[in-house]
């Protein structure tokens, strides 16, 4: 079952395009990292995904259903946590909770407040008197009790230690595994995500530079290494990168067929490799791809 389906979704802002022609498919249970640089288009793709912004052109369905057109079904569903993860600052964390059981009707306040005391944060504290990290803890906290389907996540661990990174990503594994919950979070930590994700959707100038499940991505891309090549070797559209040394050539490729050539040597690729591979490729490889 797909949980987030976006078709050649299309943002512009005046005279420029923040998202176009992105096409993607996360499947229900998946947890999914976006990873893209500054002003790649993550926080438009994930604003998009829940409704708060309209598309240009294309669709979004979550579950099944438009986030702006059947909004009150399909928002009942999705859990977001913004940015800059806004509080009410006025409000005390306890408060907080009362009104998000007020407000969504599956609320599980007693999980959100078990889950605060546990980190140490004291409910009769004011919103805008917590630490940064501690309001993104708050935040997250309200959005995994409304229980969502689907949880969107823009940067969640950006604020957080080294100590709450990990109790993030151990509490999102065991709310993962306990149900059928659905997660896209963006995140520059490109050396965190393995642990915690088994999706990637990768975007650069607002296009997705490529998208799938992890382990099938890793087994589709392969690291060769070879006697140097002079020849642009980034002109073949499955060459993803090329980078040389005095004697050495060494490619990044998206190809498991094709035979190697004497002097050759294949081996795989880490996450973290493959992802700054895209990142780096340049925009007219992209569109030749
Ligand atoms: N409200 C807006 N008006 C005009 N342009 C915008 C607006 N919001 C975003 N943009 C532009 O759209 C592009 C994508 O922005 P977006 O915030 O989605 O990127 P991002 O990948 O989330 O970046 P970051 O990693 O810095 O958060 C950028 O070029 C940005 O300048």
């Amino acid at each position: 079952m797909t949980a987030l389906r976006t078709t050649e979704l299309t943002k512009r802002y005046r005279r420029s395009w923040a998202l176009r022609d992105c096409t993607l498919d996360l499947p229900a249970g998946s947890v999914t990292a976006l990873v893209g640089p500054n002003g790649a288009g993550k926080t438009t793709l994930l604003r998009l995904s829940v409704g708060l912004l309209t598309p240009t052109s294309g669709s979004v369905e979550v579950f099944g259903e438009s986030p702006t057109t059947n909004s009150v079904r399909a928002l009942s569903r999705i859990g977001f946590l913004a940015q800059d993860h806004p509080l009410y600052r006025h409000f005390t964390v306890a408060d907080l909770l009362r009104f998000g059981r007020s407000s969504n009707v599956r609320f599980d306040h007693d999980l959100a407040a078990k889950r605060l005391t546990h980190l140490g944060i004291p409910l009769d504290r004011r919103a805008g008197a917590l630490s940064g990290g501690q309001q993104s803890q708050v935040a997250l906290a309200l959005a995994l009790a409304k229980r969502p389907d689907l949880l969107v996540l823009d940067e969640p661990l950006a604020s957080l230690d080294p100590l709450a990174r990990h109790e993030f990503q151990q509490m999102l594994m065991g709310a993962v595994a306990d149900g059928d919950l659905t997660v896209l979070f963006s995140s520059h930590a490109v050396h965190e995500l393995e642990l915690v994700c088994d999706h990637l959707v990768v975007l650069n100038h607002g296009r997705v530079a490529v998208a799938g499940e992890i382990e099938a991505l890793r087994a589709e891309h392969r690291v060769l290494v070879g006697p140097r090549v002079d020849a642009d070797a980034r002109r073949s559209a499955s060459v993803i990168q090329a980078t040389h040394s005095d004697r050495h050539t060494t490619l990044l490729v998206r190809d498991m067929e094709a035979p190697l050539l004497p002097g050759w040597q294949a081996s795989s690729v880490g996450l973290e490799e493959l992802i700054l591979a895209y990142l780096r490729r340049p925009e007219d490889l992209e569109v030749a791809a």
